[in-house]
């Protein structure tokens, strides 16, 4: 049963319990004191950033207790084990397969309450392990009802609502992984608005005990008679709903307001969240019934209630016009830890600095709202897989771009479709709770809108307890939101000192010396470079993605066969650019480019092996290479077939050349 609650009272009629989170759980792969200390070293020189517990001994207060409150602490702090928490054998075998033996604190506080069947609400930092925390419980129930014979089955028996197409993919894989190790069989699917009604009607034939999709889907399936609300109403044991906080703005609530007819009254249904807010009220209200709250912080630390404490957080000031000296100062003198995670405002941004860093020989992807769903998910997978260090995102689909082509899509959608159509998806959503893996540095070279888009920014790194960093670029035009960030952080941290400090590593020497160069090739990028680097990236991607989605289905590793951080211009790289010559580089700035490295290899970064570790082949071979082998026609083909397949091979290393 959950350790040391603290029942803080009622909370309109709610059961509300706060409680206090563990140390770090070791399982996570977090760098070791000497690796922490090289990183910290490298991107925190000169940072005030602290630890969490002898600030909290520090701010604690109330003399009274002192002692009392240290014994809690050390017992919330104490590490609880999977196996602690009266899980089904197959799942903690399953998770010891997984290399999963202790919990998080989010999970050892809700896994015991959703166990008890009660309605739960947890409110969590960014990267804290609340799929599992949902998932393992649900799981177990599931199993528990087959066992005895007591599933129903004319609807599916759990639901898992999330607001975006990409995260219903990483919650079904999530589970599916967790299903793979277990002797038992749950049938789940996943499915999502870009599906057929055949295909949705035949995901859901069966049906299957869990259904991971959307708000907006999961409406359209009742409306549309593909799944009958009477049917839901019989069948339906658990319903989660997963970034609770994000799925209001996704605009959901109509949708959900659709679903409640048909939830029965038995329903345990469990929210999470990693932030609070009134949406996460208007949502409780609608869908919980005399819920536990569960607000998790890190023993009185309240900072970590939204950001987490392993994540430094630093900024730096300069004109708009000058960001784009300032992150290739950033990248090319290596002052910033990889994997970078780069965020913009606006999709053109996004392929101005792509065209731009690539004229430095510094190749990154782009992930939009605009590519086609199976490139999206490639995309996150091959960085997840380390394939390329560079990643810059856009993270809203609400951009004055979204708007514009989403009115464009409309009118046109009778009309003959003249080139590439490119509409933006509105289930898209790059941060908001992907499980970006090992993202050292998280960048906003633009600010996001508010507080709440830089806290889902931000948690794209610090993951499972994992070191990172974050470095904002803000302009004076984006002074009025830093501070807003600023303030909110303060007062959640109830400190008057500054939570994001100035960057310490980059001198105003080492920007200026790359600004003649910045200019030029800034100015080389023109307008209609862009537009045509957009255009051709999403053809790209839509051919990539139909011919792709089969093999990759069927050889889930081969990842690297697909570059999306190819080059967008044929042109060579003048050396002069490529490199930085040695004598640009004044002797602080090359201390702190060493720094970044030895921390680096601390960590075994550089290492090859640990790709290989982590389980990804590496070029296969042109046998498995799905773009040599693939065919329209399918896989028996005659000669015809393979002459064309030749044509196709010639015309692309044309292509490549
Ligand atoms: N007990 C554990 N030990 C080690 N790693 C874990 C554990 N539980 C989860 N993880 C890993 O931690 C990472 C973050 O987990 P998860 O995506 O569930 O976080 P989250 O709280 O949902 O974050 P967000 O709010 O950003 O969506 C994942 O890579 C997951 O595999």
């Amino acid at each position: 049963m959950a350790k040391k609650q603290k029942q803080r009272g009622s909370l309109r009629g709610e059961e509300h319990v706060e409680a206090a989170a563990a140390a770090p759980h070791e399982d996570a792969p977090a760098p070791n004191a000497e690796e922490e200390a090289a990183a910290q070293g490298a991107v925190g020189a000169g940072s005030e950033v602290e630890d969490g517990r002898s600030a909290d001994a520090a701010s604690g207060g109330v003399e009274e207790g002192k002692e009392e409150e240290a014994a809690a602490a050390e017992e919330e702090e104490r590490e609880v084990t999977f196996d602690e928490l009266g899980l089904d054998e197959q799942l903690k075998r399953a998770l010891r397969k997984k290399g999963l033996t202790k919990t998080t604190p989010i999970q050892r506080e809700a896994i015991p309450l959703i166990l008890e069947g009660k309605d739960v609400v947890a409110k969590a930092k960014t990267g804290s392990g609340k799929t599992f925390a949902y998932l393992l419980p649900l799981l177990q129930e599931l199993l528990k009802l087959c066992k005895d014979g007591r599933i129903r089955k004319s609807a599916p028996n759990a639901l898992i609502l999330v607001p975006t197409r990409e995260l219903c993919q990483q919650v079904y894989n999530e589970a599916s992984s967790l299903l793979e190790l277990c002797t038992s069989k749950l049938k789940i699917v996943q499915v999502t608005a870009s599906m057929s009604d055949k295909d949705i009607k035949l995901a859901l034939s069966g049906p299957p005990n869990i259904l991971v999709t959307t708000p907006a889907c999961v409406a359209a399936c009742i409306s549309k008679g593909i799944v009958q609300g009477s049917s839901i109403k019989e069948s339906l044991s658990m319903m989660i709903l997963d970034e609770a906080d994000l799925l209001l703005s996704y605009r959901c609530e109509d949708d959900l307001k659709a679903l409640v007819p048909h939830i029965p009254r038995s329903c345990q249904s469990i929210l999470m969240s990693a932030t609070s807010s009134p949406d996460i009220d208007k949502l409780t209200k609608l869908l919980l019934h005399n819920p536990f709250v569960l607000t998790l912080t890190e023993v009185g630390h309240a900072k970590d209630d939204v950001v987490p404490r392993n994540v430094q957080q630093f900024w730096i000031s300069c004109s708009a016009k000058d960001k784009m000296l300032y992150i290739l100062s950033l990248l090319k003198l290596e002052l910033i830890q990889k994997k970078v995670l780069i965020f913009v405002n606006s999709i053109d941004n996004a392929f101005r600095l792509r065209l731009f860093l690539e004229k430095f020989a510094i190749r990154s992807a782009v992930l939009n709202a605009e590519l086609p769903q199976n490139s999206r998910l490639h995309i996150i997978e091959a960085f997840n897989a380390r394939l390329f260090d560079y990643l810059i995102a856009t993270d809203d689909n609400k951009t004055k771009e979204a708007k514009q082509t989403n009115k464009e899509s409309k009118k046109d959608s009778k009309g003959p479709r003249k080139h590439l159509q490119q509409t933006l998806d509105a289930e898209f959503g790059v941060v908001r709770g992907i499980d970006f893996k090992n993202v050292f540095t998280v960048v906003n070279f633009d600010m996001p809108p508010n507080p709440a888009g830089y806290i889902h920014r931000i948690g794209r790194t610090g993951r499972a307890n994992k070191t990172g960093a974050s470095i904002s670029l803000v302009s004076p035009e984006e002074e009025d939101v830093f501070e807003e960030i600023e303030h909110m952080l303060q007062d959640v941290e109830k400190k008057d000192t500054n939570c994001i400090l100035p960057f310490p590593l980059l001198t105003k020497n080492a920007v200026e010396s790359l600004r003649y160069r910045t200019q030029d090739v800034a100015r080389s990028v023109t307008s209609r470079d862009i537009q045509e680097a957009r255009r051709q990236d999403v053809k790209n991607e839509i051919l990539n993605s139909e011919k792709l989605k089969a093999h990759f289905e069927e050889n889930p590793t081969d990842l690297d066969l697909l570059k999306h951080d190819k080059l967008l211009t044929n042109k060579s790289i003048p050396a002069h650019l490529r490199d930085v010559p040695e004598y640009l580089i004044d002797p602080t700035t090359k201390e702190a480019s060493n720094a970044v490295k030895l921390s680096r290899a601390a960590m075994g970064l550089d290492n090859p092996r640990r790709k290989k570790r982590m389980g990804f082949r590496s070029g296969s071979g042109k046998s498995s290479d799905p773009l040599r082998t693939f065919s329209a026609e399918g896989k028996s083909r005659g000669r015809r077939g393979k002459e064309r397949e030749g044509d196709d091979r010639r015309k692309r290393r044309k292509a490549e050349i």
